[in-house]
């Protein structure tokens, strides 16, 4: 377990560059000295905007596009390209403009795919495609996840880990189903707390006010099951990228 380290940009602009920037780098640096990077995407406005971001940066292909290892962290349970899939948002954000290798993208299945409307089904699959690679490194198993990114709810969720709900405290499976969301669409997939706790570095990257109290929370020491996201952290560094108003409750604790 890491502590957070926190680093704030002055805008939501900034934040998002300067984390695309770090981004890159991050890959970059993790192919020289393995081969392979491992990384977990979110989705929401911030998540997303990374991508575009490194899609429109001139270093976009400094990185070894067909030697990442896609995964998502959370996923909203629609069909296969639907806009509102954090997998669609992501394809058309970066994925489909970088020469990633097919077989090393791992979207979580849609309710029109091979599971159907069992969205349990579709999490199970999930956490078996993560066990296939897992790591020897950790007793859980998923794969060794560079770089993992987060984003943060008005109400302090993460991923699709809603406060006060059992997904939040599930401690055996590493991917459940979840049901009855309160942000759309009502029925996800997502890693769990245990899951995302194995990751080697977690980013968690939100901007504006409305995350203030979440941010300030979690660094204040709320318990996860109140805010999910105090639940998010790496084994090696836990990075909180924010933009002044996401970091505006912090000094005062909220
Ligand atoms: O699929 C999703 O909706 C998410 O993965 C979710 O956890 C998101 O990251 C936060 O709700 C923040 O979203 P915004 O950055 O859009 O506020």
């Amino acid at each position: 377990m890491s502590r957070p380290e926190v680093i704030v940009h002055p805008t939501a602009e900034l934040l998002v560059a300067a984390t695309a920037a770090r981004l890159i780098t991050k890959l970059i640096d993790t192919q020289v000295e393995q081969g392979v990077a491992s990384l977990v995407l979110t989705g929401g406005r911030a998540g997303i905007g990374v991508l575009e971001h490194i899609n429109r940066s001139p270093a976009r292909d400094a990185v070894e596009w067909e030697y990442v290892d896609v995964y998502w962290g959370d996923e909203r349970f629609l069909p296969d390209g639907d806009p509102d899939r954090n997998e669609t948002q992501a394809r058309r954000a970066l994925l489909d403009h970088v020469p990633v290798d097919p077989g090393r993208v791992h979207p979580m299945a849609p309710p029109d795919g091979k599971f159907g409307a069992d969205v349990e089904a579709a999490a199970a699959h999930y956490a078996e495609v993560l066990a296939t690679t897992a790591s020897l490194a950790t007793d859980i198993a998923v794969p060794y996840f560079d770089v993992l990114l987060l984003g943060v709810g008005e109400e302090g969720h993460t991923a699709s880990l809603f406060p006060n709900t059992p997904y939040v405290q599930e401690i055996e499976r590493t991917v459940v189903g979840v049901h009855d969301c309160p942000k759309p669409p009502p029925t996800r997939i997502s890693l769990t707390l245990p899951a995302i706790q194995t990751a080697s570095e977690v980013w968690l990257v939100t901007t504006g006010t409305a995350k203030a109290e979440p941010v300030a929370a979690t660094l204040g020491g709320a318990k996860p099951v109140d805010i999910p996201v105090a639940g998010a952290y790496g084994q090696d560094r836990t990075l909180w990228l924010l933009d002044l108003d996401a970091a505006s409750a912090i000094a005062t604790g909220a």
